[in-house]
């Protein structure tokens, strides 16, 4: 009896080996990993192709990342996020260039998944067609991986290190141009020449053995513009960013060497508040961190990789060792300052940038009777309009661009020297949008009480919108309540006006 089990086991292998050899012999599979970069293009791919468009059963995602990474902030740009619809789960059947392929996708548990790691399904694609040539599926691929790239070509990417110790894609941004960023145009243009010399200079390292990377510190104080100017700087050339973070707690100097290893050749690999890493690590926090050597063997390590710009940012510079920042690991340095009263001027005028024309009150008053204009002259004299109601009815059309140049330069005059950085300004012209004569009507209320407020440190000032930083809120200059009242009473003027104009 025993004997006839074994016999049917051992036939059951068999034919299961048979099977699997005939199905290798007669069916051309490709199999994506959602931990890889590939499994992107596919998805990015898939959401394009009619089938997945009219596909029955599908799942809708507002990101192409990975299903193991819900990770936000791609494609949505505008007010509502870019939505891509995808073959569910299972198995579907289509067609690509006249042949019929399937798919199989599933979510799967990784191997040696810890507590940790718990939640992180990964997901799994396979693509199959019959025959045995893999041409039709590398075909596949290729336009997948075209597309996806096509697609990039407009925008920075952003890589950051996931919980394995490897490169993930986190978001791509619309490439940010380098004449958004404010700060002195020697400088700019000193950074970004070099950066351009660098990459073309692959050749000039080789012949003379040099290792062919190039260090970039920029330092100075928080929201001074360091780190939108590198988002700008890769825009230029082309680039995508590796992020760093080296305050994560699962980042150990073998992650760090094996990510500085793993990024492509050409790319900036940026390391943010590079000195915070170390002052966590005097707080003897033992299982967090790298250490100092470990950064240092990583950054110029045999295996660090060629042709990379490596970017580090930091608000202050003396605490850095200075190992790590002698020529040869950073060769330019920059300092960010805070805005001078030329560069207040210079953001006032990127801020309110010219619109078309318009002169809606122009058309109000043509509709005016003669009746309406002495009634209107009459309670003037009776009751002078307010200052700021003078100026909230200016507001109604945009200034031309040589009002705008005067009110930046009364802006401008009212800023001290470098002591406000571009964000805390940015953060108060906020609070103005559509309303530049007010901004400079109010620029001098914000100036006293921002001086105040920073000595006790109790006024909210200053504006980060950066999701980099990881703090997740935006929080500007809303104006003292007197502002916030007057900008109301506008708003209610301009109602009014609206309303009235349409009664007529
Ligand atoms: N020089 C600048 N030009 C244009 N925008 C700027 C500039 N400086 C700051 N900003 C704006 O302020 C915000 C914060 O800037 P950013 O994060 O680049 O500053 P940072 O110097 O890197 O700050 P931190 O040291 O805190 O990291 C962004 O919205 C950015 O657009």
């Amino acid at each position: 009896m025993e004997g006839e089990q074994a016999k049917l086991s051992g036939m059951r292998l068999i034919g299961h080996h048979v099977l699997e050899y005939l199905k290798k012999r007669v069916v051309v599979t490709a199999e994506f990993d959602s931990r890889d970069e590939s499994y992107s293009w596919i998805l990015n791919w898939l959401s394009d192709h009619p089938y997945a468009q009219k596909a029955t059963n599908f799942s809708v995602s507002t990101t192409i990342a990975r299903g193991a990474q819900k990770l936000n902030g791609e494609g949505g740009d505008g007010v509502i996020p870019a939505t891509y619809f995808l073959p569910a789960p299972g198995l579907h059947f289509f067609w690509f260039k006249n042949r019929l392929l399937w798919m199989y996708r599933e979510r799967v548990r990784p191997s040696g998944s810890t507590v940790a790691t718990a939640g992180a399904a990964v997901e799994n694609i396979t693509i199959s067609t019959l025959g045995r040539s893999r041409h039709l599926i590398q075909s596949l691929i290729l336009e997948a991986q075209t597309k996806f790239i096509d697609r990039d070509k407009s925008r920075t990417v952003i890589f950051a290190a996931d919980q394995y110790g490897a490169w993930r894609r986190t978001k791509s941004r619309p490439k940010r141009p380098l004449d958004t960023i404010v700060m002195d145009p020697k400088l700019k243009s000193y950074i970004v020449e070099d950066a351009k010399e660098f990459f073309a200079s692959e050749s000039w390292y080789a012949e003379r053995g040099l290792p062919f990377r190039r260090g970039l510190l920029l330092y100075g104080s928080p929201g001074t513009g360091k780190t939108s100017f590198i988002h700008a700087l890769a825009g230029e050339l082309g680039l995508n960013i590796y992020v760093v973070n080296l305050s994560s707690k699962t980042i150990s100097d073998d992650t760090l060497s094996e990510l500085v290893s793993d990024t492509p050749s050409r790319c900036l690999l940026l390391i943010e508040d590079v000195d915070a890493a170390f002052v966590q690590r005097e707080s003897k926090d033992a299982a967090a961190g790298i250490t100092f050597s470990g950064l240092l063997n990583s950054v110029d390590g045999v295996s660090a990789q060629e042709g990379r710009m490596l970017c580090m940012t930091t608000n202050h510079l003396d605490r850095l060792d200075e190992a790590l920042i002698r020529p040869g690991r950073v060769d330019v340095r920059a300092k960010f300052g805070k805005a001078t009263q030329s560069q207040a001027q210079e953001l006032f005028i990127k801020f309110f940038p010219q619109s078309p024309v318009k002169e809606p009150s122009l058309v109000v008053k043509k509709k005016e009777t003669d009746e309406a204009v002495s009634e209107r002259a009459v309670l003037e004299e009776k009751e002078p309009l307010l200052e700021d109601t003078k100026v909230a009815q200016q507001e109604s059309t945009m200034p031309s661009k040589q009002e705008t140049e005067e009110l930046a330069a009364a802006f401008a005059k009212q800023i001290p020297d470098q002591t406000f950085s571009i964000a805390q300004l940015q953060g108060f012209l906020m609070g103005y949008k559509k309303t530049p004569r007010l901004a400079v009507k109010h620029v001098n209320e914000f100036v006293r009480q921002a001086g105040s407020a920073e000595v006790s440190g109790t006024a909210k000032i200053g504006y980060d919108d950066d999701e980099d930083h990881g703090k997740g809120v935006a929080s500007y200059w809303e104006g003292s309540e007197e502002q916030q009242r007057e900008k109301q009473e506008l708003r209610a003027e301009k109602e009014k006006a609206r309303r009235d104009s349409i009664n007529q």
